[in-house]
């Protein structure tokens, strides 16, 4: 099984990098010996079957989970001794749209605002740019699925970090939300971004810098 991708290095030019990743749930070992890197400009789209360890990934790579085995690199210094400049310029988003669902749309993008110390600036346009136009004010409750996810991507054009992590971020957005969300990753990476995603979905992103890695699932 091969787990390691053809660039992998841990210099300072790669943003993220991991050697040796291993990971256990309920007695199963879903990947060991795993590396990667991503640097700026490139995406990585982490592939593999219902179960085989996707998520459990992610949330390794965006410090959310610790792995049984292995090391993480950021900017080539391990992980641990800069976990604040990395929590700084990382924007997670994951399988569930972490939104508040008590909260308007326009609340919660200011609440995450807030929380990220971003400034403020004109949240009712960026949500009408993403076709929530006279909705800003509705408890996101009682938003469809998919525009529960557009207020949740919204913090993709809000954001200033870096690196993307992002675990299906097109599920439930219709045909026109996916075509707008995979422009704004193309300018992501134009931009020097990098982004590490995980999706069900192939990817139609004419790109140069766009990499994948299998995670083979195993009983
Ligand atoms: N918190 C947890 N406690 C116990 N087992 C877990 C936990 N999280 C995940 N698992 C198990 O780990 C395995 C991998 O789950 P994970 O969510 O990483 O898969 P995935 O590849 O993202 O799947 P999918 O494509 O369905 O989203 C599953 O068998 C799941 O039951």
């Amino acid at each position: 099984m091969d787990l390691t991708q053809s660039t992998l290095n841990h210099t300072p030019a790669a943003l993220l990098s991991a050697s040796g990743l291993s990971c256990v749930k309920q007695d199963r070992v879903l990947f060991e010996q795993l590396s990667l890197s991503v640097s700026a400009g490139q995406l990585l789209q982490i592939k593999g079957k219902n179960g085989a360890g996707k998520s459990s990934l992610l949330r390794i790579l965006a410090g959310l989970a610790r792995p049984e085995e292995g090391e993480l690199y950021y900017q080539g210094r391990p992980l641990s001794d800069v976990s604040a400049d990395y929590a700084a310029n990382l924007c997670f988003i994951g399988h569930h749209s972490g939104i508040h669902e008590q909260l308007t749309a326009l609340e919660n993008l200011r609440f995450w605002r807030a929380a990220t110390d971003l400034k403020p600036a004109d949240d009712l346009a960026l949500l009408a740019s993403l076709g929530l136009a006279g909705l800003e004010d509705i408890p996101c409750r009682m938003l469809s699925a998919g525009q529960q996810r557009r207020v949740s991507l919204a913090r993709l054009w809000a954001s200033r970090a870096q690196l993307w992590i992002l675990d299906e971020p097109f599920t439930a957005l219709d045909q026109t939300a996916i075509g707008t969300l995979q422009q704004h990753f193309i300018a992501h990476l134009e931009q020097g971004g990098a982004i590490i995603l995980t999706t069900h979905q192939p990817l139609s992103l004419q790109y140069a810098g766009l990499f994948a890695l299998e995670i083979h699932y195993r009983w």
